[in-house]
């Protein structure tokens, strides 16, 4: 009952907005423009409310596959996961009030100012460089970390925001920081204020022990309001247009299988993720030319709809660490699953912004998590998963995912057919360009080095060997070696974006290009890749969203 029961609604019923989709994005649309009291907004989601599992961070390896994950995957082609058990990504996606915020790992990070330089270029407008983004970031966030609040950091937080942010303070991971300080790198309070390169105990998307989805901080609070209305387990399957090239309205399919037309007076706006919302556009003629003549779908705006798609192209890496017997404590739900520090490191120590995000588990002898997120989590070949359980057997590990912030590699969404209930097919692109493995093989030579520091001499420290027989022969940690093992061990760090881009598709303000009243929200408006996770950034693009929609129809404001 937390997010109410779904509206009732019947066909030809007119709201000023309809939001596709109730996920990361649409939680905060329907907030913010609800805050109009004479303003009405339907949300459709096509999921349900997020499952108890979803509420604990602890819980988090559970939902990859679970039925809140829509768990696309991708096309086959001559790069794809070669060591995967069915040679595709598993393209993890929530299917549920909240979207992907209700299942992703929570780490909660902004990015650096050149990413929004790019996105500024790209929309050619000012609107999106960091200082007129930092202040949207600010807005949804609710810090609640006594020690940042404390510091000089505290300016580039917000404490008023719907979203809870916070930190764990676990004594386990701080041996490691002073290991990677030995080796050159900064130790950060804080990657989201001025400075951007360090090794830093992270924020999550974690208060008082609970997820702070979208659905939780954005919607639960606010279901009451009268002018807003939510369809839950309700897909839309078309937009629909009048002739003059206007959104007026979606058409929907219930859970019962009832079609309705529901009417949008002011827009339609699309916040359905990376691969639904360049779908839905698409179906609707809007999108490349040959592509939709591919399908017989007459062209209503010929823009590079799908295209542009990117991804973080992420590897995992163990070490085996000091000998242990000792058993763990008690799992406890209300934390993150493990102790968990994260470095941001570029190459050239003159950039003041990262290359590679590398994401590391302290890991207990006795954890079965590396083998989980290995086996059921990321799809790896069986054989593999065995082998980091066994070549770390009786020692403690740190378990870390590498992963390229700044891709050059685009992929590419396109419909499968003409049928809205079909998936996507997505072209992940991954090592298209091949600069990328060789980036990536780079990376991982570097963050290996962290095993001639002194704590990892001390307990005899050396990476798992994986075995893995695409690269038999090769010297484990030898250069040769990290490029084969990042081939072999490609997988998605889930950022799916950019295939609705600024600029190209939409303009400046989301809006699409060659038709009116309809706009698209989300990660696909992405026109590059953040060097970060994508969660906040897309809280980011919402609420300022929200801010031009108010503007543009004259909505009463709340600062
Ligand atoms: C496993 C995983 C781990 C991640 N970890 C992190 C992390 O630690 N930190 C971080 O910052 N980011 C992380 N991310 C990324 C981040 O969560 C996403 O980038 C972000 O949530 C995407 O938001 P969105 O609004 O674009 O899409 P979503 O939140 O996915 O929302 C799309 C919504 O639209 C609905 N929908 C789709 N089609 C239709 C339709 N036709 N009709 C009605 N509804 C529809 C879907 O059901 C869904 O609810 C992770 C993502 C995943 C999947």
């Amino acid at each position: 009952e937390q997010y109410g029961r779904s509206s009732h609604v019947y066909d030809g019923e007119c709201f000023d907005f309809i939001v596709v989709g109730g996920g990361t994005a649409g939680c905060v649309l329907a907030n913010r423009l609800t805050e109009d009291e004479r303003t009405t907004v339907l949300v459709v989601e096509a999921g349900g409310d997020p499952p108890y599992e979803s509420m604990f961070p602890g819980l988090f390896p559970t939902m990859a596959g679970s039925r809140v994950d829509k768990n696309y995957t991708s096309e086959k082609d001559e790069r794809a996961q070669q060591c995967h058990r069915n040679r595709v990504a598993n393209l993890t996606s929530g299917h549920m009030l909240g979207g992907s915020s209700g299942l992703n790992y929570m780490l909660y990070v902004r990015g650096a100012p050149p990413d929004y330089e790019r996105w500024a270029a790209a929309a050619a407008d000012p609107a999106w460089a960091w200082p007129q983004v930092l202040p949207y970031f600010i807005k949804s966030e609710r810090l609640m970390d006594p020690g940042l609040l404390n510091s000089p950091y505290k300016i580039y937080h917000g404490t008023h925001g719907y979203m809870g942010v916070a930190r764990e303070h676990r004594r386990e991971i701080h041996k490691f920081l002073e290991a990677f300080r030995e080796l050159g790198h900064e130790v950060l309070m804080d990657v989201n204020g001025d400075r951007h390169l360090g090794f830093t105990n992270p924020l999550f998307n974690i208060a008082e022990g609970v997820r702070q989805s979208a659905a939780y901080s954005f919607l639960a609070p606010i279901v009451h309001r009268k002018n807003l209305y939510i369809l839950k387990d309700t897909l839309v399957t078309e937009v629909i247009f009048d002739e003059n090239n206007n959104a007026v309205g979606v058409k929907v399919k219930t859970q019962d299988g009832a079609i309705l037309c529901l009417v949008a007076r002011k827009e339609v706006i699309l916040s359905a993720g990376a691969f639904r919302s360049p779908q839905l556009l698409m179906l609707a003629g809007i999108g490349p030319r040959e592509h939709l003549a591919d399908l017989k779908i007459p062209v209503r705006s010929n823009l590079p709809v799908g295209l542009n798609y990117q991804d973080h192209v992420a590897v995992f890496m163990s070490i085996k660490m000091d000998k242990s017997n000792a058993s763990s404590a008690p799992p406890n739900k209300h934390l993150f699953p493990l102790p968990a520090f994260v470095g941001y490191v570029a190459l050239d120590k003159r950039q003041a912004y990262p290359d590679y995000q590398v994401v590391n588990f302290v890991v207990p002898h006795d954890s079965e998590v590396p083998f989980n997120l290995c086996a059921f989590g990321y799809w790896y070949d069986y054989d593999i998963c065995h082998n980091l359980r066994n070549g770390g057997k009786g020692r403690n590990t740190l378990f870390s995912t590498l992963n390229i912030l700044h891709p050059r590699s685009r992929g590419r969404v396109t419909l499968r057919s003409r049928n809205p209930e079909d998936p996507p097919a997505i072209h992940t692109g991954m090592f298209s360009d091949e600069r990328d493995l060789d980036d990536l093989a780079r990376y991982l030579e570097d963050h290996a080095r962290i095993v001639n520091t002194t704590y990892f001499k001390s307990v005899g420290a050396m990476i798992v060997d994986l075995k893995l027989s695409m690269c038999g022969g090769m010297r484990v940690g030898s250069g040769q070696y990290w490029r084969c093992h990042a081939r072999c061990m490609m997988n998605t760090m889930y950022h799916y974006a950019g295939t609705c881009a600024l600029g190209s598709v939409t303009d400046s303000r989301m809006r699409v290009r060659g038709v009116r009243r309809l706009r698209v929200v989300d990660a696909s408006v992405m026109p590059t890749l953040p060097g970060a996770n994508t969660h906040a950034p897309v809280l980011m693009i919402a609420e300022k969203a929200a801010d031009f929609i108010k503007e543009e129809h004259r909505l009463c404001y709340k600062k």
